[in-house]
């Protein structure tokens, strides 16, 4: 049998090449390619291992006829088309907690740079001017620092930050009181965040709800002359509303290893003398660069050599005889959790995952790991099948599986319930014919569809007229209907209506449909 060819396209300790050998994989290095050449070459190869600069775009994925496992050496995968790479059927894989700890220094040497200044005291006093006058800084020491996101890599600075005697604050939906007790946090609400910190340092995921967090109008939130740092992903700070607050004074100084466009070769902010930054180093120590590409190899070939999987964020750890039957139960028990996570919002507290009739019959585990990681995948680009659970449970939510062995109107049925702020709500689905999955009930409304890729969730009282309207704006902006799912609780009560269309819903079509007469919720969703 020939050997597993791997192609590492981005600069990786050179450890990697020589796991991937060890292993039984013929390798290459070789980086810095244009997407085409890398479109010419990727057919030839089994495995994909990656940082940050490879885009791995549909275009690539279809060129690459061989390719059976993506490996991400570091924590960010928005670099990968994942749901076009499941769709090809490319394991994608990450190492979540190996460069955490760099990446948490990294935005701790960034609040010191920036409370004293010192890459710009540097730059002046190599250039011989002794400017001794003009760099007064401020000490850390008692200050506010706001967390947004408090992860893995946030709770690390947290815990740094902790031994530099500030005071720790944190926005996150999915910190809870325990866990926040735990690492010494208090969990405030993002404009109580923007109100009280000193320094604000960001560590999510780049989401549709974290896109632009640090918005022009929660720049103006802030407290005046915070200092912001951002080591996480470039999108989450609208930077020509940064620059104006820079300009104004309202932020005294702001630090981004990231940006919303890299390499960044142009910015508002550049210039800027209360800006300082670097061209994401986050995860750019020794240390680092060693675990990530360690481990990067050590998975791509176990799944290559020996069909072992760690750490995939779109496939489930299975054993060859379950895996035939569980496969479309974890589908449908995915899409379940991705549409109730994207639906309730609010602090979630628990979540119930009933098995019914013959799905009662199959191990839960997996189940549950797929409920979880279509959930929390909303708060979270690390998240996968394996860890869900333990990030769950680690999170503080309380998690039951739950089994009827007694069929219901369906002879098999999941049920996912979570728990809010605002009450409980539910979703189930079943499965058509062997391994059709369709959702059935959505917060007590029966409706019946299949959960597939772009997706329109409206809420609206049922009276005549009002699918025409709804038809009629799509039409005019130029969206395909793909189906139209229709349910309600009552004639003349609350409608619900569920479409699919054929490319994602622009925000100001989102907002004509609010507009609509009749109208309660409007959500576009993904799957
Ligand atoms: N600069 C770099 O080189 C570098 C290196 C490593 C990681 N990163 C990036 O850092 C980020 C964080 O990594 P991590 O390992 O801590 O991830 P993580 O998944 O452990 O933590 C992310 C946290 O963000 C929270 N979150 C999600 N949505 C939120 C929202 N709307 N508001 C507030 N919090 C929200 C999640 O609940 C979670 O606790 C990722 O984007 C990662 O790609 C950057
Ligand atoms: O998400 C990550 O792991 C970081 O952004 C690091 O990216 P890099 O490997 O390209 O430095």
């Amino acid at each position: 049998m020939s050997k597993p060819k791997v192609l590492i396209s981005d600069k990786m300790d050179p450890n990697a090449a020589r796991i991937f050998e060890e292993r039984g994989c013929d390798v290459d290095v070789i980086t810095g390619e244009t997407p085409e050449e890398l479109k010419a070459r990727i057919g030839e190869y089994d495995g994909l291992a990656i940082r940050s600069s490879t885009k791995v775009t549909p275009e690539i994925l279809d060129a690459a006829t061989n390719l059976k496992v993506i490996g991400r050496a570091g924590i960010g995968v928005d670099n990968v088309d994942i749901p076009y790479a499941s769709g090809k059927g490319v394991v994608v894989m990450n190492t979540p907690f190996g460069n955490s700890i760099t990446t948490a220094e990294h935005a701790i040497a960034m609040i010191m740079a920036l409370a004293r200044q010192i890459p710009q005291a540097d730059r002046r006093t190599q250039a011989g001017e002794w400017p001794k006058n003009d760099f007064m800084g401020v000490e850390v020491t008692g200050k506010t620092l706001g967390l947004i996101g408090a992860g893995n890599i946030g709770s690390i600075v947290a815990a740094r930050a902790q031994g530099l005697k500030m005071k720790v604050i944190a926005f996150d939906p999915f910190l809870t009181e325990d866990r926040a007790l735990e690492i010494g946090v208090e969990k405030v609400d993002l404009d109580t965040l923007l109100a009280r910190a000193d320094f604000i340092t960001l560590h999510t995921p780049l989401t549709e709800e974290t896109r632009n967090i640090l918005s022009r109008e929660n720049l103006a939130k802030t407290k005046k002359g915070v200092r912001i740092v951002n080591c996480a992903r470039g999108g989450l700070i609208d930077e020509a509303a940064l620059a104006d607050a820079l300009d104004s004074g309202q932020v005294a100084g702001a630090a981004l290893d990231v940006f919303q466009t890299e390499p960044a070769k142009d910015s508002p902010l550049f210039g800027k003398p209360n800006f300082i930054c670097t061209p994401h180093l986050g995860a750019s120590t020794t240390e680092a660069q060693v675990n990530v590409a360690l481990q990067v190899a050590e998975q791509l070939a176990d799944y290559l050599v020996n069909g072992g999987v760690t750490n995939a964020l779109n496939m489930p750890s299975l054993s060859a005889e379950e895996a035939p039957k569980l496969r479309p139960y974890m589908k449908l028990a995915e899409n379940l959790g991705s549409l109730v996570g994207q639906l309730a919002h609010g602090n979630l507290t628990k979540i119930n995952i009933e098995r019914e009739g013959a799905a009662a019959e199959l191990s839960g585990k997996p189940i549950e790991g797929a409920v979880l990681a279509g959930l929390m995948r909303q708060y979270s680009d690390t998240v996968n099948m394996v860890n869900a659970p333990f990030l769950a449970k680690e999170r503080g939510l309380d998690i039951r599986s739950i089994r009827h062995e007694k069929e219901g109107a369906y002879n098999t049925l999941l049920r996912v319930t979570v728990g809010t702020d605002s009450g409980d709500r539910s979703v189930a689905g079943t499965l058509f014919g062997a391994d059709a999955p369709r959702l059935v009930e959505i917060f007590g409304v029966r409706i019946e569809a299949e959960l597939d890729g772009h997706m329109l969730y409206i809420v609206n009282e049922d009276a005549p007229g009002f699918i025409g309207r709804i038809g009629s704006l799509l039409g005019e902006n130029g969206i395909n209907i793909g189906t139209f799912n229709l349910g309600r609780r009552a004639a003349g009560g609350e409608a619900v209506l569920l479409l699919s269309v054929d490319q994602p819903i622009p925000d100001e079509v989102v907002k004509k449909a609010c507009a609509l007469e009749g109208v309660k919720t409007v959500m576009p969703l993904a799957f």
